[in-house]
């Protein structure tokens, strides 16, 4: 090809845009031939708070080959921003519902950050009334465009969002309970961090499994069965789970209205991403926290670890020997998740 039209393919993007076409693909549509081998990862409310690190830290992950970004607004801004970056993922935006079924064909992750977010004084539920229809949506373009990809759900409330999306896949007839996954991850990684702090260790050789889901009492850290083995006086047992309960709080009211965890939550989105990359990719012994599918207690959805495999979540661990105050929290998590639960399946069903 001559240098000329070689420039003219680079730079179309630049040009004014062309109202049939997306001039953000057509700029990708040259550098894709260029792409690594890798998976197809697509973030939908990727110009959001969370959003924005988190399609940052996936343009670095090198599991990824392609990255759409997809948001109501501010997707061309972020997705120009991010694809200069020197990375092997190619990145393409995607603006607005007309373009949601581009955004998706092909997948094979699917990580959703898009909603609103809570102000001091809201508790994660009082999101449902906006947030169920915006999963509720998305989640039909999934089961119409890539309807085998693996769904990391973050939007809130995720006790009630999880269940909103396998209705959705129901009743679309692609429901795969192994490929649905509401990202807890964050609960670990606080826990991770509060449990090294009081242990004086280095959170990298801490491992605390959170069980339940993710909201208040539902989110329940199984502190007897912390690696490395350690034992915790009650007053440090009640001081550990009510900080990793209230973790999402203490955010929202130290951000004063500004929104809730952002950055803390874009680590722990690509933490878990990469997890089921690796799962996908055929690893062994991938092992991670996330609110699933579950036979593990009577309720139809519980977070507990999973191990991450070439189709999802493969299997689905028990919750090992609880103490006395562990078997408290769980009847107390039980009580308000079916409740929450409820709320997910009869969104869909009414
Ligand atoms: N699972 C977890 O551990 C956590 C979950 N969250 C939840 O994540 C969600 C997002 O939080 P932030 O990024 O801070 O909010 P944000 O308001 O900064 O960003 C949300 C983004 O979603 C977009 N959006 C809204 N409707 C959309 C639609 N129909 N399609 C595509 N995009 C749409 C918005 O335009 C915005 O860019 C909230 O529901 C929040 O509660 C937040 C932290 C932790
Ligand atoms: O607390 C919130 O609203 C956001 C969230 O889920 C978290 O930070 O764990």
């Amino acid at each position: 090809m001559e240098a000329r039209q070689r420039i003219a393919r680079l730079t179309a993007h630049l040009n004014p845009p062309n109202p049939q076409g997306n001039p953000m693909l057509e700029q990708i549509n040259c550098r894709a031939k260029g792409g690594s081998p890798g998976f197809k990862v697509a973030i939908l409310g990727a110009a959001g708070g969370i959003g924005q690190p988190l399609a940052m830290l996936m343009k670095m992950n090198p599991l990824v080959s392609v990255l759409h970004l997809y948001d109501v607004v501010n997707a061309p801004g972020v997705t120009a921003d991010i694809s200069h970056m020197d990375t092997g993922a190619v990145v393409r935006g995607f603006l607005g519902a007309p373009q949601l079924e581009a955004a998706l064909t092909g997948m094979e992750l699917v990580i959703i950050p898009a909603g609103v977010p809570r102000k001091p004084g809201m508790t994660r539920d009082d999101l449902f009334k906006i947030n169920a229809g915006i999963v509720k949506t998305l989640c039909e373009g999934v089961a119409k465009c890539c309807p085998n990809a693996i769904v990391n759900l973050i939007s809130n409330p995720v006790n009630s969002t999880v269940p909103i999306a396998a209705e959705v896949f129901k009743k679309a007839g692609t429901y795969d309970p192994k490929k649905l996954l509401g990202v807890t991850m964050l609960d670990v990684v606080r826990a991770n961090t509060f449990v090294a702090e009081v242990l004086g260790l280095d959170p990298r050789d801490v491992d605390v499994p959170v069980v339940g889901g993710h909201a208040g009492v539902t989110i329940l850290p199984l502190l007897s069965q912390v690696k490395p083995p350690c034992s915790f006086t009650p007053e440090e047992t009640e001081y550990l789970t009510k900080r990793i309960q209230d973790g999402g709080t203490e955010v929202v009211q130290a951000k004063a209205g500004a929104g809730s965890a952002t950055l803390s939550m874009a680590y722990a989105a690509v933490k878990f991403a990469d997890a089921c990359l690796r799962g996908l990719r055929g690893d062994a012994g991938v092992v991670e926290c996330a609110f699933v599918a579950s036979q593990v207690t009577e309720l139809p959805f519980f977070a507990t670890k999973v191990r991450l495999g070439r189709t999802g979540a493969e299997e689905v661990y028990q919750l090992g020997p609880l103490n006395e105050y562990e078997r408290a929290g769980l009847e107390e998590a039980k009580q308000e998740l079916a409740v929450s639960i409820e709320k997910g399946v009869s969104f869909i069903k009414k």
